[in-house]
């Protein structure tokens, strides 16, 4: 039986590749590093029946119309935001995400950007190589305490509820914020619903687990950090565009919240000359949420299982619901 054409936006790792060619035939954008152009992208779907997609791809109506014999687009991130959903659902094209294989991943970086703001990491070793240590004194390179605080995540989905497990061994007050309250949530964390300006006034760290939506476009803002506690920290796992990083800029700079840990940003990739990044109070690492190799091999291989599952008439692990 002829294999179905598959195109995909980037080599992926050795296990999801031989998964895809034992049921597919590939094509691809072979390049490691640069990415897939728009172009190549709409040339590349023409003969396609199914497209694996990374989060920095966007599957538009221009992209389905582009591929018309599109049957399934696997995307290789648990968020979707790069996706037209309406638009897939209107061309019968079925679409899945990488839920789950990435939480844990994804919350320990929300600990390891909190944890380095609180404490100046990253400014503690620009003072070293710039030659700027002395000698010691009481107040030198003082943060604050994350060990006894309360936390408070916004988001208290699958990565959320990570980041609250994660608190018990730092004796934290727990506060979390969803749209509804989730007595599960309640339960396996022992954290407390709160209203969103309740979480943020209330919180000595808040970490941003939302997915991005039109709900949560821009749902960070002056107001927000106004609400916050001076010595507040700010971690954003989520997606850029969920804060208004201009005005994040501005709040880091007037000292409130005290300092940010920040992976994803409104236009990726950021440059060298990026507003956060001259802030000494914000710790900026380039989109690392899920970047182990265990954990990118598990999201490749969860994206070819469902792109081989759909094309070859089975059950998908993990379809979106459109
Ligand atoms: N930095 C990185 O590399 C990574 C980033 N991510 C990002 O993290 C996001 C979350 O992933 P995951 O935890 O798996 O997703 P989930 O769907 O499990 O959790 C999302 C949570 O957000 C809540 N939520 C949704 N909309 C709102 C809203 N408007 N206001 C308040 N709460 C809301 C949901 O609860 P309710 O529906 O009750 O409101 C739910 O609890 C992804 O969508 C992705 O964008 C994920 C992986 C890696
Ligand atoms: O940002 C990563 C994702 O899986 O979503």
């Amino acid at each position: 039986m002829k294999k179905p054409v598959v195109f995909l936006t980037r080599r992926l790792p050795a296990a999801a590749m031989e998964m895809l060619a034992a049921a597919c035939t590939i094509t691809l954008w072979d390049d490691e590093v640069r990415p897939c152009p728009r172009e190549a992208l709409l040339n590349g779907v023409a003969e396609a029946e199914g497209l694996l997609s990374l989060l920095t791809d966007r599957v538009d109506d221009e992209l389905l119309a582009a591929g018309p014999h599109l049957r399934m687009v696997a995307n290789m991130a648990v968020g979707y935001d790069n996706l037209d959903l309406a638009a897939c659902r209107r061309r019968g094209v079925q679409v899945s995400n990488t839920p789950g294989v990435v939480t844990e991943t994804t919350a320990d970086l929300a600990w390891a950007l909190m944890l380095a703001a609180a404490r100046r990491l990253v400014e503690g070793q620009k003072l070293i190589e710039a030659g700027g240590w002395g000698p010691w004194y009481p107040m030198q390179m003082v943060g604050v305490d994350i060990y006894g605080s309360r936390l408070g995540v916004v988001g208290a989905g699958r990565i959320g509820q990570a980041v609250l497990r994660r608190a018990q061994g730092f004796g934290m007050a727990l506060g979390y914020h969803n749209r509804t309250p989730n007595s599960a949530v309640e339960a396996t964390t022992g954290a407390t619903y709160l209203a969103l300006d309740e979480l943020l006034s209330s919180s000595d760290v808040v970490v941003v687990t939302v997915p991005l939506s039109d709900e949560t476009r821009g749902m960070f803002g002056a107001r927000e950090f106004a609400l916050m506690k001076p010595t507040a920290i700010f971690v954003n796992v989520a997606r850029g565009p969920i804060v208004r990083e201009a005005e994040l800029v501005a709040a880091l700079q007037a000292g409130r919240p005290q300092a940010a840990g920040i992976d994803v940003f409104e236009r990726e990739p950021i440059g060298p000359d990026h507003p956060l990044l001259r802030l000494p109070n914000c710790v900026a690492v380039p989109h690392i949420g899920s970047a182990t190799v265990a954990t990118r091999t598990r999201m490749a291989t969860l994206a070819a299982e469902n792109l081989v599952a759909v094309l070859t008439g089975k059950a998908a692990p993990s379809l979106l619901n459109l």
